[in-house]
């Protein structure tokens, strides 16, 4: 099915059609065949995967920032869909094709004058990408390579372990306060997971965009590294959580996680109602055009 095409029914449905993100059999060691090396790709998202290691990378490639757009959403959520499905896979690296860019976060122009049908399948989407990446039964390694705002330093904060690259000009953080809007109440939970709640409510208040070594003091990120040896660091992360028997790690996994995941879970459709009601309103819509414009500004 084309991305359009699965967009649509996750509009209608809220799910995509290729399967369960939830109740999955614990996932089985890969078999002993011989090394092999497999890639697939869409417009969105490179996959690479090592067979005998069991360990995918994801690369966004979405120029010029890798924008959350609804094409996006859909084609990471196919992509981990088939990993997750792959008994060959046991863990994947998140990182970024784009140099200099993780990811910008959602994609502004999805929230900016479009209707309410396009509002809702959008965020459904953006929800989708959520708990398919919080819930999944892999190891999740985010190679954090490039600037993470909003959207994009939620993928972050979504998987186990987050290792950033040591560049002054990175930054990452939840900054939707300094958009005029307001992290949804998934955002806040999982960044309160990762950095404690104090922490949280000063940088969110904030819309804190954290230097590298800033992040890393705060918890927002584990470790930094040169960005030359980011990927032997996230491969080497990657083998040292993978040495651990899978069905033991996926429950406590799943033990630590449920309360956040299910609380979306039982209030999906409501937040989706909360999400157009305030993107609708003229004065955020006002706030999302000026940020447009003042990044447009920032270039000329
Ligand atoms: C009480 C009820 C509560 C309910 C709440 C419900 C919902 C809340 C709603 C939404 C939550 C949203 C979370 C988000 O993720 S919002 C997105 C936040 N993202 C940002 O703030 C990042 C903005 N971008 C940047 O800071 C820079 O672009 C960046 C550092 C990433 C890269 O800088 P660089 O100088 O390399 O590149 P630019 O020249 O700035 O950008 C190139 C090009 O890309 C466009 N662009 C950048 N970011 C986005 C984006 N997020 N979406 C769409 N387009 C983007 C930028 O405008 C340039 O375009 P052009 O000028 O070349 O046309």
């Amino acid at each position: 099915m084309a991305a359009p095409a699965l967009a649509r029914c996750m509009a209608r449905t809220g799910v995509l059609p290729l399967g369960q993100a939830w109740g999955r059999a614990p996932r089985l060691p890969p078999s002993p065949l011989p090394a092999q090396r497999r890639a697939f790709s869409n417009n969105k998202v490179l996959v690479e995967l090592d067979e005998s290691a069991g360990v995918a990378t994801m690369k966004f490639k979405s120029p010029p920032v890798n924008s959350l757009s609804l094409d996006f959403l859909t084609e990471f959520c196919i992509s981990l869909e088939k990993l997750e499905n792959d008994r060959a896979c046991r863990g994947v690296i998140l990182t970024s094709a784009v140099p200099k860019i993780f990811s910008s976060g959602l994609d502004i122009t999805e929230m900016c004058g479009k209707s309410t049908e396009h509002y809702a399948e959008f965020w459904r989407a953006v929800q989708e990408m959520w708990l398919r990446l919080y819930s999944s039964n892999m190891v999740t390694v985010a190679a954090v390579n490039g600037s993470s705002p909003a959207g994009g330093c939620l993928i972050a904060l979504t998987c186990d372990y987050r290792i950033m690259a040591e560049n002054p000009k990175f930054s990452i953080g939840l900054n939707e306060a300094q958009l005029g809007i307001v992290a949804p109440f998934w955002f806040k939970d999982t960044f309160v997971n990762v950095v404690g709640h104090r922490v949280a409510e000063s940088s969110l208040q904030l819309g804190s965009l954290h230097s590298a070594p800033e992040a890393h003091r705060i918890g927002l990120v584990d470790e930094l590294v040169p960005e030359e040896k980011l990927k032997d660091r996230a491969t080497a992360v990657m083998q040292q959580w993978l040495a651990l028997p899978d069905h033991a790690r996926q429950l406590t996994k799943t033990m630590m996680r449920k309360a956040v995941l299910d609380r979306l879970v039982a209030h999906r459709e409501e937040d989706v109602q909360n999400f157009i009601s305030f993107i609708s309103k003229e004065s955020i819509q006002k706030s999302l055009r000026m940020y447009m414009e003042m990044l447009k500004k920032k270039k000329s």
